[in-house]
C-alpha cells in the first residue's frame, strides 16, 4: 500500500520503474512473453529498480519500531551505559533508572529517519523519498529495516518478491 502511495506522489520514480528508456523494467519483461507466462527468477532479478523501491519505501514506512538485543559483556554505546552492573541513570534528566538492566532496544525507525548525518552517503535528506540512495548499499550496515544479525528477518528476500510481483502486474495491467 505505502508502495503504491509514494509512486503516485513521486511520478519520476513512477515512470522509471514502468517504462524507463535505459531500463524498461517491467514493460520489457511482459514484451517478451505472453500473458499467461509466469515470472521466472531471472525477470525478478531484472526488477532492480523496484527493488529499491521497495527498500526505501521500507525505510519511510518501516512498522518495525525496534529490536531488542541484550549486552552479554560491559560496554558503553556513544558514551551511555549499557552494562550489566551499570548503576547509572542512561540519559541524565529521565526519569528511568536502567540500574542492572542489560536490555538494548535498537530504535529502527528512527535509525532509519536519521538527521544527524553519522552517514551522509545514505542519509542524506532522510525525509525525502529517493530510491535511487539504495543503489548498492543494500549491504551497508545501516540496512536496519530487517533487522540485523543472527536474528536478521529470514522473510527479507519473500517480502521482496511479493511486493515485486505485486507492482509488476499493477504497473502493467493499469495506468
Ligand atoms: C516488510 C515485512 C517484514 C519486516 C519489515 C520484517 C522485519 C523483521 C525484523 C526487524 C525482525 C527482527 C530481527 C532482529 O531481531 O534483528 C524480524 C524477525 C523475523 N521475521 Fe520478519 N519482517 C518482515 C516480514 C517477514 C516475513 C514475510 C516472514 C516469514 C515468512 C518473517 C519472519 C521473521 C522471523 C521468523 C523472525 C525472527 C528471526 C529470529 O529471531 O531468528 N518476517 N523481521
Amino acid at each position: 500500500m505505502m508502495a503504491v502511495k509514494y509512486l503516485h506522489a513521486h511520478p519520476k520514480a513512477l515512470q522509471e520503474i514502468r517504462v524507463c528508456h535505459r531500463h524498461e523494467e517491467h514493460l520489457a519483461i511482459i514484451n517478451f512473453k505472453s500473458p499467461e507466462d509466469p515470472i521466472d527468477r531471472n525477470e525478478y532479478k531484472s526488477m532492480s529498480l523496484t527493488r529499491v523501491v521497495i527498500y526505501e519505501t521500507l525505510r519511510l514506512a518501516t512498522v518495525v519500531n525496534g529490536v531488542l538485543r541484550r549486552t552479554t559483556d560491559d560496554m558503553e554505546i556513544n558514551g551511555i551505559c549499557a552494562q550489566n552492573s551499570c548503576t547509572t541513570d542512561i540519559s541524565p534528566g529521565q526519569k528511568y533508572h536502567y540500574s542492572h538492566s542489560n536490555d538494548v532496544l535498537i530504535n529502527v525507525y528512527v535509525v532509519l529517519r536519521d538527521q544527524t548525518n553519522y552517514d551522509p552517503i545514505q542519509y542524506m535528506e532522510p525525509l525525502n523519498f529517493d530510491s535511487w540512495r539504495w543503489k548498492s548499499l543494500e549491504s551497508h550496515h545501516y540496512f536496519t529495516m530487517f533487522g540485523g544479525g543472527s536474528s536478521l528477518c529470514p522473510g527479507n528476500e519473500l517480502v521482496v518478491v511479493q511486493v515485486s510481483m505485486f507492482l509488476h502486474y499493477f504497473l502493467t495491467k493499469y495506468r
